[in-house]
C-alpha cells in the first residue's frame, strides 16, 4: 500500500469538539440549547444502530436529544403528525427523519414537512434549491463531510477533475453540488454510464457513492487520485465499501477507509449542523456555504 489514509474518526472528533465548544458559547451567551430530534419509522437493524450513534454524538456535544419512534406500520398522516409536533417546539432545532421509511410512505412529501431552518440533513426541496443557486443553507451531512475530510487534507478542489459515482438525492447530487461551487469541473457517473473505469480515470478526486459492494478496483483509478469511499455494506468479515481498497490503495495518493472514514464525519456533520440550524432560528445568519 502506497496511499496514505484520510482518517475520518480523526477529523470527526475535531468537528464534535467544535461544535461541542459552540453549544458551550451559544448558552453561555444566553441562547437556547441546540437540540436534535431523530425519527426512526420501524426496526431496520442498520437505521437503529445509526441513529443510537447520533443520539449518542448528540448528547456528547452537549445537546438536547429528541427521539421518536414508530411501528413498520405507522401511516403517513401519523408521521407527518410527529414532524408538525417537532417543527412547533422551539427547543428542537433540528429534525432528521431517518432514511429509508418503509415502502409504504412517502418520504420526499414527509421531508417537506420539516421546516427548512430544522433542515438538517439539507432535504428538503428549499435548502436542495439553496445548494442548486449557490446560496446558505443547511448541506446534506455526508457531502459536507467529504469537503471537509478534503479541505483537512488540503486537497485542492477549484480546477480539480472531481469524478462522482453514483446519483442518490442523499449523496451524489448534493456532492456534485458542493464541488462545484468550491469550483471544481465535475463528472457525475451512475450506472448506465458507457465506460465507467474510463470516466474514473479522469478524476483527481473519486467519490464513491453507488451502493455496490466492491465496484472500483485499480483500472478506474489514475495514479496519485484521491479516493473516497462513502459505501457501507456488512459482510461476514465486517465492513466493506464500494472501493477494492487494498488494490485502489496501491495506486492513490490517498483513501479513505471504510469503517473509519466517511462514516464518522457524516454524523459529525449533522452536530455541526444542528448548531448551525440553532443558530440561524436564535436571529444569525443561514449557514454559509
Ligand atoms: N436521513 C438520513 N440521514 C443520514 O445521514 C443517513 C440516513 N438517513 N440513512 C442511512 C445513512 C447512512 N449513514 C451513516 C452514518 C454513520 C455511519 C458511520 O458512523 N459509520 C462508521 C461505522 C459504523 C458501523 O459500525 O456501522 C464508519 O464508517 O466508520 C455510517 C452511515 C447516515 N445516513
Amino acid at each position: 500500500m502506497s496511499a496514505r489514509l484520510i482518517d475520518g474518526t480523526a477529523v470527526a472528533r475535531r468537528v464534535r469538539d467544535e461544535v461541542a465548544k459552540g453549544v458551550a458559547e451559544l448558552v453561555a451567551q444566553g441562547g437556547r440549547t441546540p437540540g436534535l430530534a431523530t425519527i426512526l419509522v420501524g426496526d431496520d437493524p442498520a437505521s437503529e444502530v445509526y441513529v443510537r450513534n447520533k443520539r449518542r454524538a448528540c448528547a456528547a456535544a452537549g445537546m438536547r436529544d429528541f427521539h421518536r419512534r414508530l411501528p413498520t406500520t405507522a401511516r403517513q398522516e401519523e408521521v407527518r403528525e410527529v414532524i408538525a409536533e417537532l417543527a412547533a417546539d422551539d427547543q428542537v432545532s433540528g429534525i432528521l427523519l431517518q432514511l429509508p421509511v418503509p415502502a409504504h410512505l412517502d418520504s420526499e412529501a414527509l421531508l417537506d414537512h420539516i421546516p427548512y431552518d430544522k433542515d438538517v440533513d439539507g432535504l428538503t426541496v428549499k435548502n436542495v434549491g439553496r445548494l442548486a443557486q449557490g446560496r446558505p443553507g443547511l448541506r446534506p451531512c455526508t457531502p459536507a463531510g467529504i469537503v471537509r475530510l478534503l479541505d483537512e487534507y488540503e486537497v485542492p478542489l477549484a480546477g480539480a477533475e472531481v469524478v462522482v459515482v453514483g446519483r442518490s438525492v442523499l449523496v451524489g447530487r448534493p456532492m456534485a453540488q458542493l464541488v462545484l461551487a468550491r469550483h471544481a469541473t465535475v463528472t457525475v457517473c451512475h450506472s448506465r454510464t458507457k465506460d465507467l473505469a474510463e470516466a474514473c480515470r479522469r478524476a483527481d478526486v473519486l467519490i464513491v457513492a453507488a451502493g455496490v459492494p466492491q465496484l472500483i478496483g485499480r483500472d478506474a483509478v489514475r495514479r496519485g487520485a484521491v479516493v473516497v469511499d462513502v459505501g457501507i455494506h456488512r459482510g461476514d468479515e465486517g465492513l466493506h465499501g464500494d472501493v477494492r481498497f487494498e488494490e485502489v490503495a496501491e495506486v492513490a495518493s490517498l483513501v479513505t477507509p471504510v469503517p473509519g472514514g466517511v462514516g464518522p464525519m457524516t454524523i459529525a456533520m449533522l452536530l455541526h449542523n444542528t448548531l448551525e440550524a440553532a443558530r440561524w432560528q436564535q436571529g444569525s445568519a443561514a449557514p454559509a456555504a
